[in-house]
């Protein structure tokens, strides 16, 4: 009898690349088990300590962490990058692969029953542990996200087209259910943590003041707004319906190049979004041709349909007097 892989349908997925989707999912399976436990299984949001990037560390996001390093180590990984780890660490020194990992995003979303996700960002491993993953982020071989949210899904990437799997609850295995995932142009929803509004930069807030003013404003229509405070959760959304995300620099110190972390937080998604036929950048660039300085750098992040992403990079091309008007007053980007 053949046994049962932790994902059902591989057909999308490079043949090299299996054994590690594999055992991904399989922890991503038992996470999301745990997850749906909840308190049943221990205090999954107990504060117990903190990361390099001075982040609390709860008691999820240590198992998580512990989960996928034990079984990757069998799954042709070389080199191991975590949040939760200060430095790369060597987990199979003949594995073909340096793998970047978020392994539990959303913390803060834990006890209150939230979608929470894990990120992995895939490249050849180089002889280096820290070069392997310091390099232009478009040279990952492989990018997604798995969200635990109501369902249980995998989005991944590996440079042709953007795939959808869901975590079957019967029979235990992520099923493809969508071969060719693409980001809907046509929502008027933006996310931005709007508490920080005061510390942003003026394009930031000269974009965010004009979605506000809606039909009154330069736009001439209404906005919505989401902010869930979920990396992977915000990603699913705009991945379903469309829209546009921002976790921009601003002035409160270490947040001087945003939030959220190159390596295995934008990077990966950057490229599952672009797969899906949106953008990314850090507000003016492109993510996927830049490098990360070190294992834990930030950047700033924006991301979603590309009109949407390319407005915001427009915004930084304006006059100084354009930015500084009142929203009424702003003419270029009447519409
Ligand atoms: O609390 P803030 O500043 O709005 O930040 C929210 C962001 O922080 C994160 O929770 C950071 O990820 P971790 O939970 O992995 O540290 C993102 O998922 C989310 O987009
Ligand atoms: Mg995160
Ligand atoms: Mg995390």
């Amino acid at each position: 009898m053949q046994t049962k892989t932790p994902i059902r349908d591989l057909q999308h997925i490079p043949a090299a690349l299996q054994p590690l989707m594999n055992a991904l999912c399989e922890v991503g399976a038992d996470l999301s088990r745990t997850i749906q436990r909840g308190p049943l299984g221990g205090a999954l949001g107990a504060e117990v300590g903190a990361n390099t990037g001075g982040d609390t560390q709860k008691a999820l996001d240590v198992m998580a962490d512990e989960a996928f390093a034990a079984r990757l180590a069998t799954a042709d990984v070389r080199w191991f990058a975590s949040e939760e780890q200060d430095s790369v660490v060597e987990l199979d020194p003949k594995g073909r692969f340096a793998l970047a990992i978020d392994p539990l995003d959303g913390s803060s979303n834990i006890e209150v029953n939230v979608s929470i996700g894990t990120i992995f960002s895939i490249f050849e491993a180089k002889e280096d542990g820290d070069a392997s993953f310091l390099r232009p982020a478009h040279e990952q071989l492989g990018g997604g996200y798995i969200i635990y949210g109501p369902q249980t899904m995998l989005v991944v990437t590996f440079g042709k087209g953007t795939q959808e799997y869901l975590l079957d609850p019967d029979s235990k295995q992520f099923v493809l259910t969508q071969e060719a995932v693409m980001v809907p142009s046509s929502a008027r929803e933006f996310a931005i943590n709007a508490s920080n509004y005061r510390h942003w930069s003026k394009p930031i807030r000269a974009y965010i003041d004009d979605c506000i003013a809606g039909d009154e404003g330069p736009r001439e229509k209404n906005f919505n707004m989401r902010w869930v405070a979920s990396l992977v959760a915000e990603t699913h959304r705009i991945i379903s319906r469309g829209g546009v995300f921002l976790y921009p620099a601003d002035s409160r110190k270490g947040y001087e190049k945003g939030r959220l972390r190159m390596v295995y937080e934008c990077a990966p998604i950057a490229f599952v979004i672009e797969q899906a036929g949106g953008s990314a950048t850090d507000a003016q660039d492109r993510i996927l041709d830049k490098s990360a300085t070190e294992l834990h750098a930030r950047t700033p992040f924006v991301f979603g349909s590309t009109d949407k992403v390319s407005r915001v990079a427009a915004y930084h091309d304006l006059p100084e007097q354009e930015v500084n008007a009142l929203f009424g007053n702003r003419g270029l980007f009447r519409v």
